[in-house]
């Protein structure tokens, strides 16, 4: 992988986060005890050694493999107000996991990604550092984009050198990923060159609005926040983000969840 940097300015007095942010990340997990500890090591080094206040709110849906065990005892180790468990009784959807997990965030800002290292936290202080130059709603990563855009639409020049990108999906989930953007961007139009991505920073008090008027509860939820943030007039920037396919464990991105994205794209073009 390239050495690039992004091309914005060091966290500094003006872009850093006030002494009274707070960031708390939702980590929604489904068989992850063997990609909790890295993650949860990997967001606190990054927290702390910028001296960011943060939390992390592990969504575990009665993994079977144990996931909940492995919280408890990060929870142990890190603190119970940092790692903070809240457990569903059963497998009830990623769209309803980061809902369900808002409702104990502490902080002013949110951060939803995935548990399994696709998301690496070192995009974090770049997506804090946008939000902070142009006083951004909603920061989201992107595949599909190189260069940082803080007012992204369907006419920006966003394809150079730089990350964005995807690493180890084969031909078929790059096609279903491509095929899925590209569907909500021709029938719905946001102008968000990655909708189904879920690597994200929200102002929290946005999210809590958005959510409370999203009907979707699988993958299609990260589509539908932002085709919702859109209308609602809320700003929205990008930071490229390199994606990298898990090592350990199993994509839960089932058939199913295809035909409820699809279903949801039409539901939204009905309805917004
Ligand atoms: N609590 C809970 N967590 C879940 C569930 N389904 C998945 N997860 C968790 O959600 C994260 C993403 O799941 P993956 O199964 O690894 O998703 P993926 O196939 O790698 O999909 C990625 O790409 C999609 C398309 O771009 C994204 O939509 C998705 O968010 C993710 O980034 C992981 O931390 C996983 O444990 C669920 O029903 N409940
Ligand atoms: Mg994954």
């Amino acid at each position: 992988m390239s050495s690039y940097t992004i091309d914005m300015p060091p966290l500094d007095a003006s872009t850093a986060p006030s002494g009274s942010d707070k960031y708390s990340v939702i980590l929604p997990t489904y068989n992850e005890r063997k990609n909790l500890p890295v993650i949860v090591w990997l967001l606190a080094k990054t927290f702390e050694s910028k001296g960011i206040q943060w939390e992390i709110i592990v969504v575990d849906d009665a993994s079977p493999d144990g996931t909940q065990e492995v919280a408890k005892q990060l929870a142990g180790i890190y603190g119970e107000d940092k790692v903070v468990l809240k457990p569903r009784a059963g497998k009830l959807g990623l769209g309803t996991a980061y809902v369900h997990g808002l409702n104990f965030c502490t902080g002013n800002f949110v951060i939803i990604m995935d548990a399994d290292f696709s998301h690496h936290p070192k995009f974090i202080p770049e997506f804090i550092k946008l939000q902070k130059l142009h006083n951004l709603d909603i920061v989201t990563g992107t595949r599909y984009s190189s260069v940082p855009t803080p007012f992204p639409s369907r006419n920006s020049v966003s394809v150079g050198l730089g990350p964005g990108g995807v690493y180890g999906w084969d031909l078929k989930r790059k096609l279903v990923s491509r095929g899925a953007n590209y569907l909500a961007d021709t029938v719905l139009r946001p102008g968000v060159s990655d909708l189904t991505g879920s690597f994200r920073l929200y102002r929290k008090s946005v999210i809590q609005d958005i959510i409370s008027r999203c009907t979707s509860k699988g993958y299609v939820f990260q589509m539908e926040i932002i085709v919702r943030a859109r209308s609602l007039g809320y700003t929205v920037g990008e930071v490229p983000i390199t994606f990298v396919d898990r090592i350990y464990g199993e994509s839960k991105l089932s058939g199913n969840e295809i035909v409820g994205y699809a279903k949801g794209v039409l539901s939204l073009w009905w309805g917004v």
